[in-house]
């Protein structure tokens, strides 16, 4: 299942790769669905077919989770509004370039051309590494030190942040195989785990905004042993 926004990016994307000529058209206007897919494997941007199972696809897909929930994560701080702005732009510029990670997934860099390797290079300077890190020291300058666990909470947006950032570290685990395989660029692994990071932070920030307490972690009480009197055997 994908979301509009990945669908029409991969297939803007598509119409520029060989796989593309597959797609069916009704009165000139390509259709969303080829059918190609029903089989059970899928194209990446080099025009290779593969099992939907290969974790290329794993990696994929859970890159456009990631997305989606950034998304969801942006609407709720857009409805906080004050204070979360800043994060509301930022969000938006991440999303688009989960696009572009998905596109180095999809272009695996040890069998693409070198024309297609250099089109869909990601962070190849590290600035987008960079500006994550600046984005969290900024915020850091406001937010209280952590001394404690704390548990997702904080508001909507706060919480819908986590999601997002324990997204973005299964992504993380997705794609380190793959970029230890140098089948992905190393610097798209780098960044997924700058951007959990950035997550935790900007669900510290946005509780802070919302004037809500984040919940700590609690050791629970270990529960009471009942005192009950020997038992006397006959
Ligand atoms: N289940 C999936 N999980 C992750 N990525 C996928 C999945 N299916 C396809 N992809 C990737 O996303 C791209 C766009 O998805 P799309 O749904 O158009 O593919 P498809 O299932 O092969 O085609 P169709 O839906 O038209 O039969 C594919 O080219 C492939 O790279």
């Amino acid at each position: 299942m994908f979301s509009n926004a990945f669908r029409s990016t991969v297939q803007l994307r598509a119409s520029v790769c060989s796989f593309s000529t597959t797609r069916l058209h009704l009165a000139g206007r390509p259709k969303i669905y080829t059918k190609t897919g029903d089989k059970g494997t899928s194209a990446l941007f080099t025009g290779e077919r593969r099992p939907k199972d290969d974790v290329v696809f794993d990696a994929l897909g859970t890159n456009d989770e990631l997305s989606s929930s950034i998304g969801l994560a942006r609407e709720f701080c857009l409805d906080q509004g004050d204070g979360v702005q800043g994060i509301v732009g930022q969000l938006e510029q991440i999303q688009c370039l989960l696009q572009d990670v998905g596109s180095n997934i999809a272009t695996p860099r040890d069998s693409a051309t070198a024309p297609r390797l250099a089109r869909t290079e990601f962070d190849a300077d590290g600035q987008h590494v960079e500006d994550l890190e600046t984005w969290i020291d900024a915020m850091d300058q406001e937010l209280p030190p952590l001394t404690s666990f704390i548990l997702p909470s904080g508001g909507k947006a706060a919480a819908a942040l986590h999601v997002a950032r324990s997204v973005s570290r299964r992504t993380e685990r997705m794609v380190v195989p793959l970029a230890q395989e140098q089948r992905v660029d190393r610097s798209v692994a780098i960044y997924l785990n700058r951007l959990s990071d950035y997550l935790f932070t900007c669900g510290r920030y946005a509780a802070m905004k919302a004037g809500r307490q984040e919940v700590v972690y609690k050791k629970p009480r270990a529960p009471r042993v009942k005192k009950t009197s020997p038992v006397i055997e006959e």
